[in-house]
């Protein structure tokens, strides 16, 4: 099948390298010189187009003021985002905007072949998924909020109990960590269930438009006004309002919500008169709202009134537990809605990447890359190769993926040398702590007893293993192999100690 192309770069050379690239690969390429003209081609037609090739670099409309213009447009075509040496940064962000890959310039002709020949199986795929996520996307429920780690379980607490009552919440953390999911599970199950959830994005409007968006106007109220329209407030009446980004509100229409928070009233813009609304308000930022308050840039008044339920939900990085948990279940969910005959395993090299990796797009940039890799999966198993974009931002990271328990000689029954490889795994956990973890008194193994002696290395040897399978969440094989010793010793260590390999951390009876 020939595929349509569409690349969009300001310089001329980089368009004819990647029309000759394309065009050897019996793909059809069009050209456009910059990102507003490419959403004219999109406007006129956007079905024509199979793949996107996006600079981000250009003049007029940038690659990401085009990927936030053709997203409004519902455009739903995958975009391979091109970016200069060391612009990682933008990439994140291009990958947050719905790119489906990035390239490196200078690209090979090979390199973007791959790269689109991978985004046309995306291409007929994914429409049928992002049917279903929508679907699923409306209700909601704490149930659906995957957790593992401490500091997660401690978020949905709080939520559950915000949930309660019609407190105004205020909801902390980086993009990508569940903002959204935690704020419509807390409208799903308070007495506003069946109500408006409607959400505005603070950041996403233009600073003039931001009031009438927010409270509505009258027909005629300023140029161009030339139909009356509802605001936001007014669709979540009996409901929900969801400010995302809420940091970014401008000074003048902090004013006006701080009166609607407060009266429960709001002033529809060119109308002159006030109107009651009962709307409950969860507000969301990724910034700290206290320092912007400081720097004059957040009212103080409206910060007290809106932040009167804060809930911090921690950065993915910072709750590593969460991360196995995650893939484990976006892996099954994807390929439940991809109709796999098979569901898909996240391999333990996989998963021991994914785990390693910072996220700095959260859980939405995890989200991304299992649907990305089942969707390109050949085998039966998730492996490292599935997940080559985060490979290569790890040059570090050791593939142990071939490496089977199987392989691994069982340790001579010789003191000295099991005890070397006690410390040896010992000191490798910690190093993976303090690099995964932040510290928390769990992660620590005391050397000494409550009298001051060394203990006994019998002890800490339990200890270590409690901690590594609740660590690795029970898996055997990675346990063993994380561990140095061989599967069957681990099996036998556990009877000796007692230690239920499902809840590592009872004590035998
Ligand atoms: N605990 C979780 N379990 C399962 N999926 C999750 C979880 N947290 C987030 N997600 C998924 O990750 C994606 C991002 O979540 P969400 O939109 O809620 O983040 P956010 O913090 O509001 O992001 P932003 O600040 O960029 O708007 C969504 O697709 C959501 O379904």
């Amino acid at each position: 099948m020939t595929a349509h192309i569409l690349v969009v770069d300001d310089d001329p050379v980089q368009r004819r390298v990647l029309k000759n690239a394309i065009e050897r690969y019996g793909h059809a390429a069009h050209l456009a010189e910059n990102g507003r003209i490419a959403l004219e081609f999109l406007k006129r037609n956007s079905r024509q187009f199979n793949v996107i090739v996006l600079d981000l670099m250009m003049p007029e409309l940038d690659g990401l003021g085009f990927l936030q213009a053709a997203a409004e447009l519902g455009m739903d075509i995958p975009v391979i985002v091109q970016t200069g040496q060391g612009g990682i940064e933008t990439v994140v962000q291009a990958m947050r905007a719905g790119a489906f890959d990035f390239v490196v310039k200078p690209v090979s002709p090979e390199r973007i072949a791959a790269s689109i020949s991978n985004a046309l199986k995306v291409d007929h795929r994914e429409a049928k998924v992002r049917a279903v996520r929508k679907l699923k996307s409306a209700t909601v429920g704490f149930g659906d909020i995957a957790s593992a780690s401490p500091d997660m379980l401690r978020v949905i607490d709080l939520a559950q109990r915000a949930a309660q009552s019609n407190i105004p919440v205020v909801l902390e953390g980086e993009s990508g960590v569940g903002k959204e999911m935690i704020a419509r599970a807390i409208q799903a199950s308070g007495d506003r269930a069946n109500k408006p959830f409607i959400t505005v994005n603070c950041g996403a409007i233009p600073a003039n438009l931001v009031e009438s968006i927010l409270f509505g106007h009258e027909k005629g109220a300023f140029t161009g006004a030339t139909e009356r329209h509802t605001g936001k407030f007014m669709e979540a009446d009996g409901g929900t309002l969801f400010l995302d980004e809420i940091g970014d509100l401008p000074l003048e229409v902090q004013v006006k919500l701080l009166r609607a928070v407060q009266q429960g009233e709001i002033e529809t813009v060119g109308a002159g008169k006030v109107q009651k609304v009962d709307v409950r308000l969860i507000s969301a930022t990724n910034k700290d709202l206290i320092e912007e308050v400081r720097a004059g840039r957040f009212r103080e008044d409206l910060y007290y009134r809106l932040n009167v339920f804060p809930i911090t939900i921690p950065a993915l990085r910072r709750r590593k537990e969460d991360i196995p948990h995650l893939a484990r279940i976006f892996t099954e969910r994807f390929s439940a809605e991809q109709k796999l005959d098979q569901p898909l395993h996240v391999g333990a090299g996989a998963m021991a990447l994914l785990t390693a990796y910072d996220w700095p797009g959260n859980i939405r940039q995890l989200e991304n890359a299992v649907f990305r890799a089942v969707v390109l999966s050949q085998g039966t198993e998730l492996t490292e190769a599935d997940f080559p974009q985060i490979a290569a931002q790890i040059p570090d990271f050791q593939s142990d993926e071939l490496l089977s328990t199987a392989d691994i000689p069982e340790p001579e029954p010789d003191f000295t040398r099991h005890d070397i490889a006690v410390a040896n795994a010992a000191r490798q956990l910690r190093s993976e702590l303090s690099s995964h973890l932040y510290s928390s008194p769990e992660n620590i193994i005391v050397s000494t007893d409550d009298t001051g002696e060394v203990r006994k290395l019998a002890d800490v040897e339990e200890e270590l293993i409690r901690f590594a399978l609740k660590f690795y969440r029970g898996q055997m094989s990675q346990v063993a192999r994380k561990l140095g010793i061989g599967r069957s010793t681990l099996y036998r260590k556990l009877k000796d100690y007692g230690i239920d390999p499902d809840d590592p951390l009872k004590e035998a009876a």
